[in-house]
């Protein structure tokens, strides 16, 4: 082991274990569990600030709770480190993320601590109702139910719409909001506000403290001087506040602001809710990165800072002798710049992920044009549509994975207008490390079945800045842009922008018997297959198609005449993808010529490297390589067999 606990954690297997020390051991096993996390983080990666910024939450609630028979929900689970530690998994640590590994978000399967699986966020409050509603149907009146959310998390609609529920479904729910300021970057928008009100208004805070404090000596004598504390402390926030009530407006009861560093005063706040019924939020305030003083610093870049030394704090990055490609989300953030330079309509949009996508080179270029609209997909797309409507060109720059939340305002909203938004798949196909949450693998299938969208993937930086080029020439309708998380191929990669056909693809290499169709990136790994076969004598056609709708139909058309056998390949998944695509053309058009598709099948594909999931699903290079040498022996015997008859 290369990070060894400290001598309480050591012994902690489960919450059990936890809730044998004294409370006055609880600021130790605190500090115990940060170093762990630290310890193992700077070696095995991960997310990291905001998992030390719950570190007393969690062991508060470990020791208070009695998990997994009370249910505790991590809002999106990147703050679960500490939780998964003290539920058993601490020896597994070392495989967290990996290939095979724990998962990096709570998981069912994972443990029976796990109450439901997380990756996207906003679920917990609305998973957890779900939970205390069965609790209350079942007659398990003890149980408790508890979403822990953030602050980032918060800002999201399905939040609100399941604090909307709980407000008048009376069951036995605890939301903790873990407010530190910050979504990956600075959290954003009115609520943010509100909440920072709350937590800086020094007289309501004081006044608030003297009076639990009464109470807490009162309340030996009976729950008389609660109900009127409660009442007193109402009638304050109302006076104090600027705006208050927001929580209690929803039928909730509000406990705090709270140190949510405190563990003791946690425990005591915790223990005091669990003889509270209903619906009720407590307040924690809290610092991302707590304890690493460089993550509390640049929160944003300590959010998943990958492998550091944690005693300077040096990430580590790999250096190189030549000029490397860049990320495919920098090629977006500069050429929005530089399109927004040439184009006074074209404008920015991104749910809460401006340094992930990289629009925040827009937002600091250009503040007015660029907008980072908080957690909230769906309003992402049909904000955008509303600006479409105005003759703006919003390029909505949106994850694959988490695009999924907002289908019906692209269908509803936006192609059924045929408004001009430009729609940015961030980290289409595999996410690697993050898992199947994250992994996007539909956006192919969901946006092809779409009327009126473009469906486009580029298979270079070059094809990128072209793709984006024409998406914001006049009358382009909905058009999306799909592209995966990481870098691309052209280390001199600020090509001229030039308009791409819609619906056009290109040939890379013409061979004979078996052709490649590929599209997006994925495409330079048949690529490099086609340049190992060529060594072998096998002379393989290659297409980079770029468009999955509409298909290059003339370019097909040639490609079924020509070659013998077809492999597709796509880092998406294959029902209702790409290759489903051809199969359609073709049997539309009556070809058929065999066809092998690649790409990812129908099944959850857990996490690991980008190159390891290409391998297990069959289209790394030798996977593709593989299925061509399959194609191309089947024409072989059927070129055989037809010899023989004739
Ligand atoms: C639907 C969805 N959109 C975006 C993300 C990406 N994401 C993961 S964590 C995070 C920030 C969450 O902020 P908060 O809930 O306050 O938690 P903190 O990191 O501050 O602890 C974001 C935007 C996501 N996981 N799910
Ligand atoms: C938890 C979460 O959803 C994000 O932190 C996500 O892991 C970011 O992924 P990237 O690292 O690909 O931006
Ligand atoms: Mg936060």
């Amino acid at each position: 082991m290369l990070v060894e606990p400290g001598e309480l954690l050591a012994a902690i297997n489960s919450p059990d274990d936890l809730k044998k020390l004294s409370e006055d051991q609880l600021v130790q096993v605190s500090q115990e569990l940060r170093q762990f996390i630290i310890d193992s983080v700077s070696i095995y990666g991960g997310h990291f600030g905001a998992s030390l910024g719950v570190v007393e939450l969690t062991v508060a609630l470990h020791y208070v709770f009695n998990t997994p028979y009370d249910q505790l929900v991590w809002d999106v689970g990147h703050q679960a480190y500490g939780h998964k530690i003290l539920t058993g998994r601490r020896d597994r640590f070392p495989t967290n993320r990996r290939y095979g590994g724990m998962s990096g978000f709570p998981k069912r399967k994972e443990s029976e601590y796990d109450a439901f699986g997380v990756g996207h966020s906003s679920t917990s409050i609305g998973a957890a109702l779900g939970m205390a509603v069965a609790s209350d149907y079942k007659g398990e009146k003890d149980r408790q139910h508890i979403a822990v959310i953030g602050d980032g998390a918060m800002t999201a609609g399905m939040a609100f719409e399941a604090l909307n529920h709980a407000g008048v479904a009376n069951s036995n729910l605890l939301v903790i909001l873990n407010d530190n300021c910050m979504s990956i970057d600075p959290n954003v928008g009115a609520l943010k506000e509100y909440l920072t009100d709350i937590t800086t208004s020094r007289t309501y805070n004081k006044v608030r403290d003297e009076l639990w404090n009464v109470l807490g000596k009162l309340s030996k004598f009976g729950p008389n001087p609660q109900q009127i504390a409660r009442k007193v402390e109402q009638a304050m926030k109302a006076t104090l506040l600027k705006q208050s009530n927001l929580f209690e407006a929803l039928n909730f009861r509000y406990f705090g602001p709270v140190d949510g560093h405190d563990v003791q005063h946690l425990a005591t706040i915790l223990r005091d809710l669990k003889t509270i019924p209903g619906p009720k939020i407590l307040h924690c305030v809290t610092v991302k990165g707590k304890g690493y003083a460089l993550a509390e610093k640049d929160q944003t870049l300590w959010h998943a800072p990958g492998l550091f030394d944690k005693i300077t704090g040096e990430i580590h990055t790999k250096t190189y002798e030549k000029p490397q490609p860049p990320k495919y989300q920098d090629v977006f953030g500069h050429t929005m710049v530089e399109l927004a330079e040439q184009n006074d309509k074209v404008m920015g949009v991104t749910p809460a992920m401006p340094s992930g996508c990289s629009l925040n080179i827009m937002m600091k270029a250009m503040p007015d044009r660029a907008f980072d609209v908080g957690i909230a997909e769906q309003h992402a797309v049909t904000f955008s549509a509303g600006l479409a409507t105005q003759g703006l060109v919003p390029f909505c720059n949106i994850y694959s994975s988490f695009m999924q939340r907002a289908y019906d305002q692209v269908l509803h909203d936006v192609a059924l207008q045929n408004l001009n938004v430009v729609f940015c798949l961030d980290r289409a196909g595999f996410a690697g490390a993050d898992g199947p949450t994250h992994h996007g693998c539909y956006d192919i299938a969901y946006m092809r079945s779409i009327p009126n969208m473009v469906v486009s993937a580029p298979m270079n930086e070059e094809e990128l800045r072209n793709l984006m080029y024409t998406a914001q020439l006049p009358d382009m309708g909905p058009f999306s842009i799909r592209y995966p998380r990481g870098e691309g191929m052209m280390p001199e990669w600020r090509t001229p922008l030039k308009k791409i056909a819609v619906g056009t693809g290109r040939v890379v290499r013409e061979g004979e018997g078996v052709a490649i169709l590929s599209i997006g990136h994925i495409g330079n790994y048949a690529a490099k297959a086609t340049q190992q076969l060529a060594a072998e004598g096998l002379n393989v056609g290659h297409y980079d198609m770029r468009f999955a709708k509409p298909l290059d139909e003339e370019m097909l058309a040639a490609a079924l005449s020509k070659y013998k056998a077809i492999v597709t390949v796509e880092d998406g998944c294959l029902p209702g993808g790409f290759g489903a695509a051809i199969l359609e053309f073709m049997a539309d058009h009556g070809y058929s010529v065999p066809v092998k598709r690649l790409g990812i099948p129908d099944r959850i594909v857990e996490h690991g490297t980008q190159d390891e999931l290409y391998k297990e699903c069959g289209f790394d290079v030798a996977g593709i390589a593989a299925a061509v040498r399959e194609m191309a022996g089947k024409v072989a015997a059927k070129a055989a067999v037809e010899k023989v008859v004739l």
